[in-house]
């Protein structure tokens, strides 16, 4: 392999090719004669794009393809969206850098609303995540939840068709697609707590690969890795996948992190919550310890419901 060339497999979404397009420009920023080649992919993700995802099993649909790409060198890294990417790694693959966090809130999205407590009784929400569905379910337990799947660009379409009055998505994919402004208000993560990841681009790699991850350090957010190494140790210890009630967010304020998490029941009935706080030098354990936390307030009970097939 060249010395001088690094090949992003991506995925051809918008959204994907637009974090593709950001890493190749870091990476050049940093590296002003390295050539940085896209390799667009499509995944089974891709493919089945109109059934629901729970019913397909979103672990890791989207981004199988392209980790065998790595592992054939056909490509050299994966950019992801770090709340997309699944718990474990295929063996001799890796998560070598995070960079640093976007927005990581929910936005509320409509054409004639505000936002969600601006929502008339009965109204249509769209979204296919069980976070969102059971936060919102449990401020406004009258709405309608219809599921929404599909990019960006053909949920907003959906919505403008009338499909609904109202649909959530995460901020930071609008931001970096030019749509801000269709958010009507931002939700602040008092009111829905964000995945784990969500708004952080990830890079994974061959973990041998040693020139192409002496390459990718300088893009590392420090800050950004304690936030979501705690979210995502909270997130494994619950063996939660990316498309479960789960909502992990961490900050940090004067050197300590502090770390919230809930489970809910998807009809919003009941939503068990708690936080910890540490040094960020214990992200992981502080992710651990509150997922037993909350294991011992029955979130056992409301994962095994809805891992029922
Ligand atoms: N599940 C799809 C997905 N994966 C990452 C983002 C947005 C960007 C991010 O969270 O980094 C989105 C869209 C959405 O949830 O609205």
């Amino acid at each position: 392999m060249s010395e001088n060339l690094i090949r992003i497999a991506t995925r051809k979404s918008p959204l994907a090719l637009w974090q593709a397009e950001f890493v190749k420009a870091e990476l050049t920023k940093a590296h002003p004669e390295l050539t940085v080649e896209l390799v667009p992919m499509t995944t089974k993700g891709d493919i089945l794009l109109d059934t629901p995802l729970a019913k397909v099993g979103g672990k890791g649909l989207f981004v199988k393809e392209l980790e065998v790409a790595i592992l054939e060198n056909r490509a050299d890294i994966a950019v992801h969206s770090m709340k997309d990417v699944p718990v474990d790694f295929p063996e001799g693959l890796g998560l070598s850098v995070i960079c640093e966090r976007d927005d990581p809130r929910d936005a509320f999205v409509s054409n004639h609303y505000a936002d969600i407590d601006a929502l008339p009784q009965g109204a249509v929400v769209g979204t296919s995540s069980l976070r969102r569905q059971c936060q919102i379910r449990a401020a406004r337990p009258d709405l309608m939840i219809k599921d929404l799947r599909g990019n960006v660009g053909t949920r907003l379409a959906k919505l403008d068709a009338g499909q609904y009055d109202a649909i959530i998505l995460a901020a930071a994919g609008l931001k970096r697609l030019k749509l801000v402004e269709r958010i009507a208000s931002y939700i602040e993560a008092e009111r829905s707590l964000p995945a784990n990841g969500q708004g952080a681009v990830g890079i994974e790699c061959r973990l041998n690969d040693h020139r192409v991850i002496a390459l990718l350090a300088p893009l590392e957010h420090t800050e950004t890795r304690y936030r979501v190494t705690a979210e995502r140790a909270m997130n494994t210890y619950l063996e939660g996948g990316c498309q479960v009630p789960i909502g992990a967010y961490a900050e940090i304020a004067d050197g300590v992190l502090h770390l919230r998490g809930l489970v809910g029941r998807p009809d919003g009935g009941l939503i068990i919550s708690s936080q910890a706080s540490g040094s960020v030098n214990d992200a992981e354990q502080i992710g651990i310890n509150l997922a037993k936390d909350l294991l011992q307030q029955g979130a056992k009970d409301i994962l095994d419901a809805v891992y029922q097939p």
